[in-house]
């Protein structure tokens, strides 16, 4: 039935975009409404589609309060199985109304507030939910239905019991947990848990930080409370929009399609090499490169870089006008430099300043040199005469170029690329690095190409030159202008051509076009149509603003990747989401309270995941020595389940190393995906082995990501790489929802002691 309507919905919205889309010609606002018809109708029937797997997947029967109506369900009622005077709801991906009847709800979007104690109830707290109904399918069968009773009587005359594992749903989340893995993360409306469920919703205003170990599902209730706040808070964010941030590329397409999934398009991600518009995180830095770049240091390093292009000439600047020789000399440049420097404008906005000086003082200069007068009055040039020749001196090359190397209008890629590019300007923009840090920043001239840890230096440059950008100022409020008034000649138009017969005796009912909209809505209507999505809008400006911000693995963000971010979200609304555990950065944070404290003081809450939803209690058992190791305070995530295959470690000699995980790799049988992760000296090397099934990769690019089976490869290795060595083991071990097998030629480092070799041998 609930299909049925699904059809319904779906063939009215593509009958009606065929409809717009073959309209043609007429009046701007005609246009203007069927552009913003066409948007509306593609996107329901996105949304459609997106709720066409599992479109009902939960239902629960709640003891009836009279206030609310029934669904379907209620036929139950009256049935002596204890669920009498019960009113049903059914849960889905959207919400159906039955239009035949009164509006009344068929099915209710997850996210609606009666769909709640789907996801809250719990014997000791059932919210009125007697039975709670999961509802799996394929395709539009059902497969099948688990239920839960969550009032102790009815359980008894149903011969079951209450549930008591703590978790909700156990068989479907069970079947979710086990499923073979595909390489993208799906979402998992139907079997949301209670702690996550209150982060998904959770009302803070401020920043949000959701802590939690591997697997505990912060990401999915990241995803999830994205689309959360999009459908509670739609008019607000539409326009704004959400950014979510992710750590890398890989991750952000793992991620992907999750939202579109929800039938949420509208969402920005990037990563933070990739969120300064026009340029791509495409170098890679060294780690300890990294870590200098990411330190607040930096700030006063740039600013001192900036300062350093404003420059006071060694020798005094010949120059000619009009045939005359005059000097540009450094008390000249000294003083137009500190005039423009105590006004306290970014470098580029200063600029006028500081070329109105110097233009100034030139110009005062042949004054007093072509018109002193020879009997000792006063100048004879006139302020006029003066004036003709301070713009003539403006648009003289040869003193522009002057000034020009003096104070030049820069952009940050160029001030970086500079920068890095020459140990001395290093070595006068930071002198508190030692020559073996100037030399890890220095790079030779990258042609336009940065790494991420250069994304928040351009934005941290961006911010220190300015943008004069007086002239696009100018260019946009003329072009609104005219905007503006090409509207009001559309609503006039409108406005002489109503009927004349109905003039008169006008409905004061009848609401007209131009009742509804103004030139000026109208005309900002007509702006949107012009511009891509609110995401496409806000990626390609660096200023914009956003609703709501979502940091994914955010340990890994350095502080100056934090001050970029929150130059982004003024307004502070934010979900944070990591795991400092698995700080692998080491520009990373290994202290909420460090980071946010700088920006929002005491108004950051942490919310904490404490169920391990993907790696079996096997392999956690080991992972928890190598926690233990990084911080013993840290409580370990609880396992859901076991998977039933020990984890194993076995030595081979360096030369068979290869050899040995293409065998282990060819008798993998079975779906799903292998992750053999490994050092970063093999990760090159060891490409070949990759295929459909098989991933080959380092820490820092499976961070975040799941695979049915880890091979993990000289683990001895992989601790010495970097200063966070621990921390990238606990991710690696942390990444199997099955199995988990370790190779290695050197030395097993203490920590993984309790690993035994694999029962075949
Ligand atoms: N309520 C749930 N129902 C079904 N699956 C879930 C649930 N919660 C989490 N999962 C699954 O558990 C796995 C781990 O979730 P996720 O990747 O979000 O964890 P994480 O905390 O971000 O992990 P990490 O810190 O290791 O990156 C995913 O496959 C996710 O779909």
């Amino acid at each position: 039935m609930l299909y049925g309507h699904l059809d319904s919905l779906r063939e009215y919205a593509q009958t009606r975009l065929g409809r717009v889309l073959l309209e043609t010609g007429g009046t701007p606002q005609a246009r203007s409404e069927r552009e913003s018809f066409t948007q509306m109708y593609t996107e329901d029937i996105a949304k459609y589609d997106a709720a066409e797997h599992g479109l009902c997947f939960g239902r629960i029967d709640v003891r009836d309060t009279g206030t609310n109506g029934s669904g379907p369900g209620d036929v139950d009622a009256g049935n002596s199985d204890g669920l009498d005077d019960t009113e049903v709801r059914y849960i889905g991906r959207l919400g159906i109304l039955d239009e035949g009847n009164d509006f009344e709800p068929l099915l209710l979007d997850w996210r609606a507030p009666l769909a709640r104690p789907f996801y809250l109830a719990t014997p000791a707290a059932p919210e009125g939910v007697i039975r709670r109904r999961h509802i799996r399918s394929r395709g539009r069968a059902v497969t099948a239905l688990n239920d839960e009773y969550l009032d102790l009587e009815v359980a008894q005359s149903h011969g079951t019991t209450t549930p008591t594992g703590g978790v909700a749903g156990e068989s479907a989340l069970l079947a979710a947990l086990n499923a073979a893995r595909t390489g993208q993360m799906h979402d998992i409306v139907a079997t949301i848990q209670s702690e996550q469920d209150s982060i998904i919703r959770s009302e803070h205003r401020s920043v949000l930080v959701v802590q939690g170990g591997p697997g505990t599902g912060k990401t999915a209730v990241a995803l999830h409370r994205a689309a959360y706040l999009l459908y509670t808070y739609r008019k607000q964010l539409a326009k704004a929009g959400v950014l979510i941030v992710g750590p890398n590329s890989t991750f952000l397409d793992y991620i992907g399609q999750v939202l579109p999934s929800l039938g949420e398009t509208g969402v920005l991600l990037s990563t933070i090499g990739d969120l300064y518009p026009g340029v791509r995180a495409e170098l890679e830095d060294e780690l300890v490169t990294g870590e200098i770049k990411g330190s607040l240091d930096m700030v006063d390093v740039l600013k001192k870089a900036v300062r350093d292009r404003q420059e006071v000439p060694a020798q005094p600047v010949p120059l000619m006008f009009d045939s005359y020789r005059i000097t540009l000399d450094r008390k000249i440049v000294t003083r137009a430099r500190g005039r423009a420097r105590s006004s306290r404008r970014p470098h580029n906005l200063a600029r006028p300043i500081f070329v109105s000086a110097v233009i100034e003082a030139l110009a005062d200069q042949l004054a007093a040199l072509i018109g002193t007068d020879p009997v000792g009055g006063g100048n004879l040039l006139s302020r006029d005469d003066i004036a003709d020749i301070r713009s003539e001196m403006r648009a003289d090359p040869d003193i522009i170029a002057a000034i020009d190397a003096l104070w030049p209008q820069l952009t940050p890629q160029q001030v970086l690329t500079d920068l890095l590019a020459s140990r001395d300007r290093l070595a006068m923009a930071a002198p508190a690095l030692t020559t073996q840090q100037i030399d890890l920043l220095h790079r030779p001239r990258s042609r336009g190409r940065f790494s991420a840890a250069d994304a928040p230096l351009l934005d941290e440059l961006a911010e220190l030159l300015g943008v004069d950008d007086a002239a696009d100022r100018e260019r946009a409020a003329r072009r609104w202008r005219r905007q503006i008034a090409d509207a009001q000649g559309a609503l006039d138009i409108l406005t002489g051509s109503a009927p004349q017969d109905l003039e008169d005796d006008l409905d004061p009912e009848l609401l007209m076009a131009y009742d509804l909209i103004d030139a000026t809505q109208l005309a900002e209507r007509q702006d949107l149509r012009r511009h891509e999505t609110t995401a496409e809008r806000a990626a390609g400006d660096r200023t914009w603003t956003y609703g709501h911000v979502i940091v994914d693995e955010a340990q890994e963000l350095s502080e100056m990747a934090w001050r970029m971010l929150m130059r982004r979200i003024p307004n502070r609304w934010m979900t944070v989401v990591g795991d400092t555990a698995q700080t692998g950065d080491p520009a990373g944070s290994s202290s909420w309270q460090r980071i946010l404290e700088p920006y929002v003081a005491n108004r950051w809450r942490k919310a904490e995941l404490t169920v391990n939803y993907r790696t079996p209690a096997e392999i956690m058992r080991v992972a928890h020595t190598v926690l233990a190791a990084i911080d013993p305070e840290q409580v370990p995530p609880r396992s859901v389940r076991e998977s039933g295959f020990a984890p194993w470690a076995r030595h081979v000699d360096a030369g068979e190393l290869a050899e040995t995980v293409q065998q282990t790799l060819a008798a993998h049988d079975g779906p799903g995906l292998i992750a053999v992760i490994v050092p970063h000296r093999l990760a090159g090397e060891w490409a070949h082995l990759e295929g459909a099934s098989v991933r080959v990769a380092t820490v820092r690019d499976v961070k975040g990501l799941e695979f049915d089976e880890v091979l993990l490869v000289e683990p001895g290795d992989i601790l010495a790489e970097s200063p966070r060595g621990l921390n990238d083991l606990y991710v690696a071990l942390t990444r199997a929802t099955q199995r988990l097998g370790v190779l290695h030629s050197s030395a097993l480092p203490e920590v993984l002691d309790g690993l035994h070799a694999p029962a075949e041998c």
